[in-house]
């Protein structure tokens, strides 16, 4: 489903290009779970930005579901991560102006794949049907996360990317948030790939990739 191949990235530094990723490959089944782990600096968030179609690669493949993500164009890539990745940040990124029903339904109407029935049973899962008409604003921060991963799973993704989607949440709230995305994904059959400086959460996954130094360790 996903696939990653050798996979290279440098940005430009004072003294010519400095080397971020240098061919890092990877194959993530649908309903399998990874853990993308490392030190700071060693090209995680680099990685999953070029999975999202939100950075290009200098080199190398991403192919998710037999399309080709890293030679796409900028318009045909923007394309590809609304109709089949979800996206879950360590910042919620929820739309301040939208209630929590239009925050779940904006991807999947993008996508021209509102389902209500399908929103109405990741609310009920995700704790969220007595909150649908409240402003982010007025949500604690578990509350948000779980929006911003019910949004993320409205559109039936083949994809879950989710960058250290707990770090702003206590342990216990981040337990639970995680929790519901790991059964959702798995009822869904989507391909999760979680990045994590947390030997405990990244153990919660079905595997672990470390990089270090840009490359797989
Ligand atoms: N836009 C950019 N321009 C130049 N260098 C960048 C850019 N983005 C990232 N880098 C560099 O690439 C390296 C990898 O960064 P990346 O954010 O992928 O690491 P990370 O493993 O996600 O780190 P962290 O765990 O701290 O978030 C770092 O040395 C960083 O300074």
């Amino acid at each position: 489903m996903l696939e990653v191949r050798e996979i290279a990235k440098a940005y430009a530094g004072p003294q010519g290009p400095v080397p971020v990723l240098s061919g890092v490959s990877l194959a993530l089944g649908a309903g399998e779970s990874l853990a993308l782990m490392g030190e700071s600096g060693s090209g995680k968030s680099t990685l999953m930005h070029i999975l999202a179609g939100l950075e290009p690669a200098d080199a190398g493949h991403v192919r998710l579901g037999g399309a080709e993500i890293t030679v796409a164009s900028d318009a045909a890539r923007a394309a590809l991560r609304r109709d089949r990745i979800g996206l879950v940040f360590q910042q919620f990124n929820l739309i301040p102006s939208l209630t929590v029903a239009g925050n779940l339904a904006f991807q999947a109407r993008l996508a021209g794949r509102h389902d209500p029935d399908w929103q109405a049973m990741l609310a009920e899962r995700l704790g969220l049907a007595g909150l649908l008409e409240r402003m982010p604003e007025a949500l604690s921060g578990g509350q948000q996360q779980r929006v911003a991963i019910g949004r993320a799973l409205a559109v039936r993704p083949e994809l879950l990317l989710a960058d250290e989607p707990t770090g702003n949440l206590d342990p216990e709230t981040g337990d639970r948030v995680l929790d519901l995305a790991l059964e959702l994904v798995a009822e869904t059959g989507a391909a999760f790939l979680m990045v994590t400086h947390s030997e405990r959460l990244g153990a919660r996954l079905g595997r672990r990739l470390t990089l270090a130094e840009g490359r797989v360790a």
